[in-house]
């Protein structure tokens, strides 16, 4: 039985307004995201999928709901038990945002030596370790404004990975990448998935990006989940869908499905099995 490593329960988040309203940025939130999970939140321009990814790690505090990740309420812990807790989820954003002062190899040392406990020389193991796992070896004494912008995400991820979460969150993690590197970087993310067992959960308002790695998607609209499904499976894609987004997702799941059928390995095990 797969196990929820997250789980959200009735999340809600309120900003105040200048003019002393309020905007509900996500309204009575419930979701699961299981263990090895690349889970898709996607949605218009403004309905909350930002909001709703930066309450997996607190970044944002729901008003009200609950947070669980891993087996712990982070939404009842102390700040310092937070600080711990977060070790487990790392984070990525749209515009990288790297320390510029800093060389690649202090970028991703630099959540190793805030949270200490370890020696110089586990660090430069780790951090060369993380850098190896993004292609990234050769550029430890680079610093991001000598790095292309794939190169920079890499550098991100590495970041995000070197204290050995069990998740990580990604928010537009390709908007700011042409079509050929949103691939590579995307094939990262996957290996990142399938060999470290790393649970992922992305936002995009692409929905190209989340088509191609994603095995479940929420949409999201208005602040809510208009609907949630699988999308590596074909029982669930066939499925009536409530949103124009849900469809056109549906649909590129089944061609996806249709096209690692029809690929020559997965014919001939079709073939020698059926
Ligand atoms: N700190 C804030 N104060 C006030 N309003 C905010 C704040 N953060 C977000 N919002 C509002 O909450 C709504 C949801 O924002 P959010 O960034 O979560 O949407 P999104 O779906 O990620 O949009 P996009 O795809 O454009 O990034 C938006 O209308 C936004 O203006």
């Amino acid at each position: 039985m797969t196990t929820p490593l997250i789980r959200i329960t009735h999340a809600s988040k309120t900003f105040a307004l200048p003019d002393g309203g309020h905007f509900h940025a996500v309204r009575d939130v419930s979701l699961e995201v299981n263990k090895g999970d690349i889970f898709g939140l996607i949605g218009k321009s403004g309905a909350g999928k930002s909001t709703l990814l930066r309450l997996f790690n607190l970044l944002e505090q729901p008003d009200s709901g609950a947070v669980f990740v891993d087996g712990r309420e982070l939404t009842a812990l102390s700040k310092r038990d937070l600080r711990d807790a977060r070790r487990n989820i790392g984070m990525i954003f749209q515009q990288f945002n790297l320390l510029q002062n800093a060389t690649v190899f202090d970028n991703v040392a630099f959540p190793l030596r805030i949270h200490g406990g370890l020696t110089a020389a586990q660090i430069t193991a780790r951090v060369n370790e993380c850098l190896e796992l993004v292609e990234l070896s050769g550029k430890t004494a680079s610093y991001p404004a000598q790095l292309s912008g794939g190169q920079k995400q890499r550098v991100a991820i590495a970041r995000a990975l070197a204290s050995g979460p069990a998740v990580l969150l990604c928010d537009e993690p390709t908007s700011a990448l042409d079509a050929e590197t949103t691939r590579a970087l995307l094939a990262t993310l996957r290996d990142i998935n399938r060999r470290l067992n790393v649970t992922i959960v992305i936002v995009s308002h692409e929905l190209s990006v989340l088509g191609e790695i994603c095995n479940r998607v929420a949409v999201i609209e208005d602040g809510a989940i208009a609907e949630q499904f699988a999308l590596d499976d074909a029982a669930s894609l066939a499925e009536p869908r409530k949103t124009a987004l849900g469809r056109e997702l549906a649909q590129h799941g089944a061609a996806s499905i249709l096209a690692a059928r029809s690929t020559p390995n997965n014919a001939d095990t079709e073939a020698a099995y059926v």
